[in-house]
């Protein structure tokens, strides 16, 4: 079974919350909601919607960027970035309870994650994408497979989750890499059935 983190997105078809709804319905357990370029207020509204739904499924709940209304809703965790708070001052306002995911890049983002407390790392962009905009360098296979023995020589023990323009056809080669998960928006939300595709990746290992 795939480890799959679901990143939520907004498309012609479909809702930040269908999206998420639909990722849901193909058994995902890990949902980050993701939201660019709106309000806090509008990512509080779909994350009140999206909390029970999530419970209701048995899955988590990951709200990209916004601490503080992590801790407010009392969601599951954040996902922070470079451009995001720093992980130890997230960590400082939500305590233990809450999971914190940090974005890397390279070895040295992963080192500076780790002493600060991540929970996971979020390793990508594994190929060019459309989803995010201002992409960090891709990594290819190469680069996972760098990262993840320099964090083996270093004795860095923290599950990845290898994200960024990621095909159903590529996640057998990216968890030999030693990676522990996939996160994915634009192949789920590209397929005819999004609900059935979730299902077809989750069991696909
Ligand atoms: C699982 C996961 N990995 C990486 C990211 C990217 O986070 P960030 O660098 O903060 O960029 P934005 O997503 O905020 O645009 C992520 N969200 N999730
Ligand atoms: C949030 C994020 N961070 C790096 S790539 C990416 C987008 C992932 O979405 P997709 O699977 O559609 O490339
Ligand atoms: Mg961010």
């Amino acid at each position: 079974m795939v480890s799959l983190q679901f990143i939520t997105h907004q498309t012609e078809r479909y809702s930040y919350l269908e999206s998420a709804r639909m990722a849901l319905e193909g058994g995902c357990k890990w949902i980050q909601l993701r939201m660019k370029e709106v309000s806090l207020e509008e990512v509080e509204a779909v994350a009140l919607q999206l909390k029970p739904l999530c419970k209701e499924h048995e899955a988590m709940l990951i709200l990209d960027d916004h601490v503080e209304l992590a801790k407010k809703l009392e969601v599951d965790g954040v996902h922070l970035g470079k451009k995001d708070m720093p992980i130890d001052q997230a960590r400082q306002i939500l305590g233990e309870a809450f999971i914190i995911g940090g974005t890397a890049n390279t070895f040295e983002d992963v080192v500076q994650h780790y002493r600060a407390g991540a929970d996971y790392l979020g390793i990508g962009p594994f190929r060019f994408t459309t989803t995010k905009k201002n992409l960090s360098p891709v990594l290819g296979l190469e680069g996972y497979v760098a990262i993840m023995s320099q964090m083996k020589e270093a004795n860095i023990e923290l599950p990845v989750v290898a994200i960024g323009g990621i095909t159903a056809e590529d996640i057998p080669a990216i968890l030999r890499t030693g990676v522990n998960g996939i996160a994915m928006s634009g192949t789920i939300l590209r397929a005819e059935n999004p609900v059935e595709e979730t299902r077809r990746i989750i069991d696909s290992d």
